[in-house]
């Protein structure tokens, strides 16, 4: 497509001098000029689609910067970009150095909070909007725009709790695609098609008042009033409960999200109304790319396509499994043989390939909806009762569960096996999603069992493990992407919790690695005893806790130079805890911590970002050629 108007947007105020009629060609450019960059350099591809209408009248009917809008996830924010002068920028989206992959206010004034996690944005924007009322900037707008899918967080009814009850004149939108990655899922989802029987009845509220003020009959402040009344008439005529009007939040809606005009003028109407207020659009996930608009799971970030036709470009070489499948197959396999087995995923089925058990065991499988911490409690009462649960969770996101795997799992010693997906550093999402945390966060709590596997047979025989009788509360955490062994189906045996393995021995020095990242390491070692003639022992930890103390022991005494190496923050982390050991024995080796810095790391291949932090090759192999001549 031929981009007319496009190019001479470099600011929202650009966008502001259009007259209205051309804002529709606007949305199919911007639609176009998305699918074409996407098609080669990959990201979030449908919820952006599904939001271009909503993001050019924002803009439009906002006086953006100072007006704020924030953006729940990020993930559907690429028009936001391209509006807010980074189209040129946009090639580099995802990219290490380049644009971030969710909205952050450290690259544009036009971000305005932390994205990346759902479900903060009306929390977020209700601060922003006490905040202007507090700075008696009554004229700055606050709007938060938040998706079907996220609203079934907890965090985001907090929010909702909170604007009912505190003065203020925030905007929610609330864009119902009916989706999340997956289905969505829950009361919520339900209760939202229900509203869709409001529809005729508000718009033609709209209409009636509209045009009373047309015709004379009644002025602006009046035409309000009555829009008020109205809504408190329908509640108490229909008897029907809307959640948000009943909550003093005035509802709008639902109305097409995809019209353009309609969106302009409801936004215009509504924009000074004070108090706290939502609308309700309905748009559809991948709007405009029909392959994303027939399957917007796979197309919610489908990696590199063929714009033209839709063909996604995979590579079918045969490769070794994503650890995530490995957990997909062996949570099925073990289900088959365990009854008291159940799986639970807060809003991840595809992502974590529970999808695979929930094919075959649908009634013995839960999404939950994004809601980690209850996934966690839901998963302690099922396991009070008797049940066998495997919750997974993304390592990121589980850090919304931190008080619940405390409370409600760890204080009762209940049997939840936590698979955490995604640990370490997981690439283009960057800060907001590497699991850097999980390991020092959840070393110091009582009753939990921590293991990581060194490769995909481990996974296997560590989730058997977990599943045994006596086991309590078991942790398991890898990485994203793929292992490295073809043969992956082994048989599945139990490993001695607490035990580590020795990779191989050697004399000058020794290497203790927790994880996949093992791999990495031996890697390393052998290129380090080739090219510097040196002899290392390579010490795969394998639990963080339960931590091997015999194991330690015989390092202790046979070395006084020891690296540890882990893929999670180094304060607090696996080589903290080796550190304790030594310390509490009183004799501390000259030790080398690897692991990830004091600082938020950014966004890149996982390759760019361990080079960053000094996890890959060279840097390994740098650290034990320092190590020896020190
Ligand atoms: C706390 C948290 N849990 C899970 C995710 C993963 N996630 C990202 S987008 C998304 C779906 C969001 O659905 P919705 O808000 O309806 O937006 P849509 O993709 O439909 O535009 C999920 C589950 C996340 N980013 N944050
Ligand atoms: C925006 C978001 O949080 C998810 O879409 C996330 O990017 C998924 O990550 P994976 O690609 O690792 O499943
Ligand atoms: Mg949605």
């Amino acid at each position: 497509m031929e981009l007319k108007i496009l190019p001479n947007i470099n600011t929202p105020e650009d966008l502001r001098q259009l007259p209205e009629e051309q804002l529709s060609a606007l949305c199919e450019e911007l639609r176009s000029d998305i699918v074409s960059e996407l098609s080669v350099n990959p990201g979030h591809l449908a919820s952006s689609l599904g939001v271009i209408e909503l993001t050019v009248a924002l803009h439009y009917v906002f006086s953006t910067p100072y007006d704020r809008i924030v953006w729940d996830v990020g993930h559907q924010a690429y028009a936001h970009k391209i509006l807010t002068g980074r189209r040129d920028l946009f090639k580099t989206n995802r990219k290490f150095g380049g644009l971030r992959p969710f909205p952050s206010p450290d690259e544009s004034e036009y971000d305005t909070f932390a994205c990346g996690h759902a479900s903060n944005s009306i929390s977020a924007a209700l601060g922003m909007s006490v905040a202007a009322m507090q700075k008696k900037e009554e004229d700055r707008h606050i709007v938060a725009v938040i998706g079907d899918g996220a609203m079934s967080g907890g965090l985001a009814f907090e929010g909702l709790n909170n604007a009912s009850d505190k003065p203020n004149n925030m905007l929610i939108i609330l864009n119902d695609n009916n989706m999340s990655i997956d289905q969505s899922v829950g009361g919520m989802k339900q209760y939202l098609l229900n509203l869709h029987t409001s529809s005729t009845y508000n718009r033609l509220r709209f209409r009636a008042a509209r045009t009373l003020q047309k015709w004379g009959i009644i002025d602006e402040n009046r035409r309000r009033t009555i829009l008020r009344f109205n809504n408190a008439m329908k509640s108490l005529i229909t008897r029907q409960k809307n959640i948000f009007e009943g909550m003093d939040i005035r509802y709008f809606g639902p109305m097409d999200g995809h019209d353009i005009k309609q969106l302009v003028r409801v936004l215009k109407e509504i924009k000074d109304m004070k108090g706290p207020k939502l609308l309700h659009i309905k748009t559809t996930k991948g709007k405009g790319y029909q392959p994303a608009e027939e399957e917007a799971t796979i197309w919610h970030a489908p990696g590199k396509f063929d714009a033209e036709t839709g063909e996604r470009k995979v590579d079918e070489t045969p490769k070794p499994p994503k650890f995530q499948d490995v957990f997909g197959e062996t949570i099925l396999e073990l289900a088959r043989r365990n009854p008291r087995i159940v799986g639970i995923t807060p809003a991840m089925p595809t992502g974590c390939s529970l999808s695979l058990m929930m094919k075959e065991m649908p009634e013995r499988t839960y999404d939950v909806g994004i809601a980690e911490g209850h996934a966690a409690t839901f998963a302690g009462g099922l396991a009070k009762e008797g049940m066998q649960p495997f919750c997974n969770i993304y390592s990121a996101f589980s850090q919304r569960a931190y008080d619940n795997i405390i409370h409600d799992v760890a204080l009762l010693d209940l049997p939840v096996v936590f698979c955490l997906d995604r640990a370490g550093l997981v690439g283009e999402d960057g800060p907001t999603h590497h699991g850097a945390f999980d390991l020092a966060a959840l070393r110091p709590i009582p009753n939990v069992t921590i293991a990581s596997p060194y490769d995909e047979h481990e996974l296997r025989r560590l989730m058997y493990t977990a599943q045994l009788p006596g086991k309590g509360t078991f942790v398991i955490r890898y990485p994203r992407g793929r292992g490295e062994l073809l043969d992956w189906q082994c048989p599945l045996e139990e490993v001695p919790v607490g035990k580590g393995r020795t990779i191989k021995e050697g004399t000058d020095l020794a290497v203790i690695s927790l994880g996949p990242i093992g791999k990495d390491a031996t890697r390393a070692i052998a290129e380090a005893e080739r090219t510097l003639g040196c002899s290392i022992a390579h010490y795969d930890l394998r639990f963080l806790k339960p931590i091997d103390e015999e194991m330690l022991s015989e390092i202790g005494s046979k070395f006084s130079k020891v690296i540890t190496i882990e893929d999670g923050v180094k304060a607090g982390g696996m080589g903290s805890a080796v550190l304790e050991y030594f310390s509490d024995k009183g004799t501390v080796p000259h030790l080398v911590r690897l692991g990830l810095p004091d600082s938020f790391v950014p966004h890149g291949s996982v390759a760019e970002e361990r080079r960053l932090v000094g996890l890959d090759n060279d840097s390994i192999v740098q650290t034990i050629s320092s190590l020896l001549k020190a």
